[in-house]
């Protein structure tokens, strides 16, 4: 150690600059989650973590500061210049808070006999928030995708996907029956990134345990597949769990288990789900007047029947082959999307 540098300063300052490094990343979530989630749950709780770093940034800490003298405050990383999207910004401000919550944890416990103990259980908050902040962000954005694709297998899988999200595309469902597994896993970890990349959601067909390994968005899971409870064990409470229905009862089921979204449908009977009889327009009438949670019209939809499912009430629609088999995915997506706002 270079002990020519270090003063009784030292500490207060490093304490000091990390201080304001903490309370100024909590108040860049902060308003997030006000002004662009408008969770006030969310932003009180940031506002409480910022008061308790306030008090304990006290006036001896704020004299030891030496802004002229301090090497630091010319460097800055290329990345801080550049946030593509608002999920790296809030990243990278997550990032920063437990960096600088470590620092007064470790750097407090020879200032302060409480100190290291407060910003430990601090930085325990920040994982908690940051944790409920995705869920707040990936429910909000299910809730305002109007148009949801389900992949069907395809020799231009990744080109079509892309192309739809080119068009304005927020929600995809990765969807393949049968393939081998260790090509569902290489197919689904190279579809997430591509929606992520668009600040799109990503769904994983069926299949919990590829939903996690890829770090999907959530996972859908039909009447068939595992019951919702053993899902969220195994998902934990962040990530979507989507359900189908084709009736009132399994409506009512999924509700209460606590399916995040529902499929209704199949609105019309469709060769991509051969065999299954379609529930109607009636079934469509009914989730407007009754489902209270996001729920997706699906099945045989396409840019000529979407008008009656639109006035049967569906604000928001799921379909395959509309986009998957169209000779211009982007034209579709926008021309889909353009009648679901009406
Ligand atoms: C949005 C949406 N709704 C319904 C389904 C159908 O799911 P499921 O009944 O499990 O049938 P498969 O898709 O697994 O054949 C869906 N996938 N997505
Ligand atoms: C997966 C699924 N579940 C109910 S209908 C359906 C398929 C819808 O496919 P398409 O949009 O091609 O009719
Ligand atoms: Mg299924």
């Amino acid at each position: 150690m270079n002990e020519t540098n270090h003063n009784s300063l030292s500490i207060p300052r490093i304490l000091d600059a990390n201080l304001d490094r903490a309370r100024e990343g909590l108040r860049i979530i902060e308003e997030w989650c006000r002004f662009g989630l408008e969770n006030s749950q969310l932003a009180e709780e940031c506002k409480q973590m910022r008061q308790e770093i306030a008090h304990w940034h006290t006036s001896d800490l704020r004299l030891a500061r030496d802004t002229p003298n301090d090497p630091g405050t010319e460097l800055s990383h290329p990345q801080e210049e550049k946030r593509n999207s608002i999920d790296q910004l809030l990243q990278a401000n997550l990032c920063r808070i437990q960096e600088a919550l470590r620092v007064l944890e470790e750097y407090g416990k020879l200032y302060h006999p409480q100190m290291g103990l407060t910003f430990k259980q601090i930085r325990y908050q920040v994982y908690t928030l940051e944790s409920n902040l995705l869920q707040s962000y990936r429910l909000q954005k299910l809730k305002e995708s109007p148009l949801y694709l389900v992949t069907s297998p395809h020799d231009n899988l990744f080109s079509i996907v892309e192309k739809a999200l080119q068009g304005g595309l927020n929600l995809v469902q990765y969807r393949d029956k049968n393939t081998d597994d260790i090509i569902k896993l290489e197919t689904a970890k190279i579809l997430c990134q591509l929606c992520h990349k668009y600040e799109a959601l990503f769904i994983m067909n069926d299949r919990v345990d590829i939903a996690l390994a890829v770090n999907a968005d959530g996972v859908h899971l039909g009447q068939q597949d595992i019951p919702i409870a053993l899902a969220r064990q195994i998902i934990g409470p962040n990530r979507i769990i989507g359900r189908s229905t084709t009736n009132e009862q399994e409506m009512a089921k999924a509700i209460t288990e606590g399916a995040d979204y529902i499929g209704v449908g199949p609105v019309y009977s469709t060769p991509t789900k051969a065999g299954k009889k379609a529930a109607g327009l009636t079934y469509v009438n009914y989730a407007t007047n009754t489902a209270k949670i996001t729920w997706f019209a699906i099945g045989g939809i396409d840019t000529i029947n979407i008008n009656e499912v639109i006035n049967a009430g569906a604000k928001q629609i799921a379909v395959v082959r509309a986009i998957m088999e169209a000779e211009n995915p982007t034209i579709i997506t926008k021309k889909l999307l353009s009648q679901l706002k009406g």
